[in-house]
């Protein structure tokens, strides 16, 4: 595959357009919440040279693997060895997810130096995803944080509204929770449209309500593509001043606790529209998309990346 990177046009910044960062940080979560959903396992090596490859491109932070219950998400069972197995490049990091101390230990032991905590600000989502209640989600993050702190392990944080009025803060109480995360000890809190119903005037709403609880430096957006909104909504984030994306190569996704999930937003249509936008990400598209065959392959199935798709016929 091959990719012709749009050309740039002259910086272009009006009261009414907001302005675009000069930087964007991606945050690669395909070895993750990509494969998670797969019915079948996908081979360790296959996801320690998917890692890599990620690596390779240049993609600054790569979520590697998640330290959940092996009965909840089979896929992830092997996420020691993955942790692992993985090249530590220099200067990217690797955080896992984790949802309980059980996890925190497992991962540090396989010697994690930054880990993902995630909760919902929807009970059934939360009793559904990791069978607790939003303030016991809340009591295990504070456990962790702690920990995670005294050990000067960095700690992320994703929320998910987790519910049909996904991106309604009214009705999902998205900015309280991500303000008591961020009281925590979360560097980052990423936002997470995790069925992805959101629409851009529904992003615009949410952040508003959001960045008023915690620092817009400290906000990620994560976009599933359900209703091929998720590039839209991403620049609406970005257009507000949100500077960490979370995507997935190839586009792959969805959560198994979340019906009617789809796939993330694809990292090589973000690349593409970010280096059509003048903005830099540091990402070697080439490999990105090389990255994107390989896994495909593994998968026996096509990219939803749209870039993906035109570099094949080019
Ligand atoms: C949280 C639990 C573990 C609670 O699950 P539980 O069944 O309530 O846990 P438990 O404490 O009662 O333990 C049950 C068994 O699991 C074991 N166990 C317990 N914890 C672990 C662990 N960490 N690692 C390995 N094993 C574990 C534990 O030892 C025990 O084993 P047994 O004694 O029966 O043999 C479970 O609900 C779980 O793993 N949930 C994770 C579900 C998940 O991975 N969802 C997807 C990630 S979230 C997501 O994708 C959304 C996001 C973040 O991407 C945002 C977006 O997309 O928008």
């Amino acid at each position: 595959a091959q990719a012709i990177l749009p050309p740039r046009p002259p910086r272009v910044s009006t009261s009414s357009m907001g302005t675009f960062p000069n930087r964007v940080k991606i945050v690669e979560v395909g070895p993750r919440d990509g494969l998670q959903n797969e019915k079948n396992i996908v081979p360790t090596p296959v996801k320690i040279k998917l890692v890599d490859m990620l690596s390779e491109a240049g993609l600054p932070v790569i979520e590697a693997t998640s330290f959940v219950s092996p009965k909840w998400v089979p896929q992830m069972a092997d996420h020691t060895e993955v942790l692992k197995g993985i090249q530590k490049f220099p200067g990217i990091s690797y955080p896992v997810l984790v949802p309980n101390w059980k996890g925190f230990e497992a991962a540090v032991a396989a010697g994690a130096k930054e880990v993902s905590v995630f909760g919902a600000a929807s009970e059934l989502f939360s009793q559904k995803n990791v069978n607790s209640s939003i303030e016991e989600s809340f009591q295990r993050i504070d456990a962790i944080s702690k920990a995670a702190r005294a050990a000067g392990i960095p700690v992320r944080g994703t929320w998910t509204p987790g519910c049909r009025n996904l991106v309604s803060p009214g009705a999902c109480l998205l900015p309280q929770v991500s303000k008591r995360m961020y009281s925590m000890g979360c560097y980052e809190i990423s936002l997470g449209d995790t069925i992805g119903v959101g629409t851009p005037g529904a992003m615009r709403d949410m952040l508003s309500a959001v960045m008023h609880e915690v620092p817009l430096a400290a906000l990620a957006v994560h976009c599933h593509d359900t209703y091929g909104q998720a590039l839209a909504n991403t620049l609406m984030a970005l257009q507000m001043g949100v500077t960490v994306v979370d995507s997935s190569v190839a586009g792959l996704g969805g959560c198994p606790y979340a019906q009617g999930a789809s796939g993330n937003l694809a990292t090589e249509d973000l690349v593409y529209m970010l280096a059509g936008l003048g903005i830099h990400t540091g990402v070697n598209i080439q490999k990105l998309l090389e990255a994107g065959d390989f896994i495909c392959q593994a998968l026996n199935r096509k990219s939803s990346s749209k870039v993906a798709q035109a570099s094949c016929k080019l």
